[in-house]
């Protein structure tokens, strides 16, 4: 009689990297999306009208047209009278400036203008911050590790991909309409409406990133797993650096800061899809895990029960990861919400490029982040690598709170420097959870760290918005907003790096007492 090995799905190269890539492409759209409004801010925070030119300057419609008719007044230029009208692609202005005390003229080419929404950054920030807004102060993250854990990926992913999207159609609502003076929860109502749909989303994008870990390591457990994790971030990483670079010239194109939002909605939808056929593929992973299991006569693993979580809450490791977690990711992602501006106003870079800035950092992980993961599971030093990143996050930030060095290729270096460190950190912690955490507890630690990180997301923005417009905002006689000093601002930002630098040396400490194998290869030889 001829004898049939059962093998699970997973046991298929071919499958488990299947898997691996649809989930990913998922958490790619999730990711365009959280990022696809930092270009924006300068758009955001203007008022009425900004007028592109051909010389890749920018300048509110307001004031252009303040220039020029103030001179045409005079008869100067009594043939170039511009009215608002005429701001459209193509349309040339002339008008006279005094520089240093003598008059010039200038003539430019209008290449597009779109509508800038007259947000403050204080509101900026809120906005930005709301992504994290349901998952900390209503607990959601917390519970979606227990719907987790207790539901299964299949409901689950399809809860917080579903959830992803219609946050993002909220948002996308709010963005496209004028809703005058109205006001919600104390609030402008477009900055609530987009804050409610960000926040929506940011829990649908968190608990959809806990299900993705797990996914991970139900395929790649006793595998490939680092690498797949390094994978899955890079891919996440394209997210992001293709909203960073493309979402300014979407908006100038369109006319509207809506649009990159209905595309990252869109390809939302997709992302949804693609859930589904994983689905597909999990369940099938699960009915051949059974025949496995059955043939070995081996019983279902126990369930997850509440009470595991008094042994994650015990370790002081865990927390060590928690708080490294926290103060490592709060110096690079809300910085990412506000370096489009900080590359304008401080390096002068011309508002059509100064998203590819900050682009380059997301851009630099995809590549590095499995590098660095490959290179952990090879020769480990994990606590050591942490610490090497956290360094270099502190460094980058004092560079960038220098009043000093305002050239736009020292920025380029100091991001590519920020782009390494972003590689390292996350390539050694993420896989270190598992050496800490049993197998058993990851779907609930997963969720633990990633709400205490989420606080970070959610505040900090908050409190740099608040400080960009008390301390940082240079206004001239009449009020009006003539530029930014950015040494407060990322003096807060180098000071979450310090923190970074100390928490990852007590961690390194702790495992050399506990023995989590931290700085030990994760294969095996
Ligand atoms: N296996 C865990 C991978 C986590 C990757 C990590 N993501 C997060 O920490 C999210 N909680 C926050 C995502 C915010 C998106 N802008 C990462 O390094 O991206």
């Amino acid at each position: 009689m001829k004898e049939t090995i059962q093998k699970r799905l997973s046991d298929s190269k071919t499958a488990r990297w299947t898997a691996l890539f649809i989930v990913s492409f998922t958490m790619m759209c999730g990711y365009f999306l959280t990022d696809v409004m930092s270009p924006l801010e300068n758009l955001l925070t203007t008022k009425g009208q900004v007028v592109y030119f051909t010389d890749d300057t920018s300048m509110p419609a307001d004031s252009l047209v303040a220039k020029v008719n103030y001179f045409s007044s005079e008869e100067m230029l009594s043939n170039s009278l511009l009215t608002v009208e005429q701001l459209e692609e193509g349309s040339k202005v002339q008008y006279y400036e005094m520089q240093n005390g003598a008059q010039t003229q200038t003539e430019k080419t209008i290449s597009s203008v779109a509508r800038g929404e007259g947000w403050s950054s204080t509101e900026y920030g809120f906005f930005s911050g709301a992504y994290g807004l349901i998952n900390v102060f209503l607990l959601m993250l917390f519970f979606g590790g227990v719907i987790l854990d207790k539901m299964g990926i299949r409901f689950t992913g399809m809860m917080s991909s579903g959830l992803m999207f219609m946050g993002a159609l909220i948002k996308w609502y709010a963005l496209s309409s004028d809703f005058g003076d109205a006001q919600l929860f104390g609030m402008d109502m477009q900055v609530a409406l987009a804050s409610l749909g960000f926040a929506i989303f940011g829990m649908g994008a968190e608990i959809t990133g806990i299900t993705a870990s797990k996914v991970i390591v139900k395929w790649f457990a006793g595998k490939e797993l680092a690498l797949a994790m390094g994978l899955q971030v890079a891919m996440a990483r394209i997210g992001t650096a293709v909203a960073l670079a493309v979402s300014l010239p979407v908006a100038r194109w369109m006319g509207d800061v809506s649009y990159p939002v209905l595309f990252g909605a869109i390809l939302l939808c997709v992302g949804f899809a693609s859930y589904m056929i994983y689905c597909v593929m999990d369940r099938k992973e699960d009915a051949s895990a059974a025949a496995v299991r059955m043939e070995n006569g081996e019983t279902e693993e126990e369930g997850f029960k509440l009470s595991d979580l008094k042994l994650i809450f015990c370790s002081k490791g865990f927390w060590l990861i928690n708080l490294l977690c926290l103060m490592f990711y709060a110096g690079v992602f809300p910085f990412l919400k506000f370096a489009t501006k900080l590359m304008i106003y401080k390096y002068d870079v011309p508002e059509s490029f100064a998203g590819l800035i900050p682009a380059l950092l997301p851009f630099g992980t995809i590549l590095l982040t499995p590098v660095f993961g490959s290179l952990y599971d090879r020769i480990g030093r994990g606590a050591t690598l942490m610490i090497i990143g956290s360094v270099m996050l502190t460094v980058v930030h004092v560079l960038f709170a220098l009043p000093v060095m305002n050239y736009w290729w020292f920025a380029v270096i100091v991001m590519i420097v920020l782009g390494i460190a972003f590689s390292l950190v996350p390539s050694a912690m993420w896989p270190s959870v598992p050496k800490i955490i049993p197998m058993k507890q990851l779907g609930s630690a997963y969720a633990t760290i990633f709400y205490i990180q989420n606080i970070g997301l959610t505040m900090v923005p908050w409190l740099i918005g608040w400080v960009i417009e008390h301390f940082a905002t240079l206004r001239n006689e009449a009020g009006v907003i003539v530029g930014y000093d950015y040494t407060a601002p990322m003096v807060i930002f180098a000071v979450f790096g310090l923190c970074a630098i100390l928490i990852s040396t007590l961690l390194r400490v702790e495992d050399s007492k506990k023995h989590y194998g931290l700085e030990e290869a994760n294969m095996k030889k």
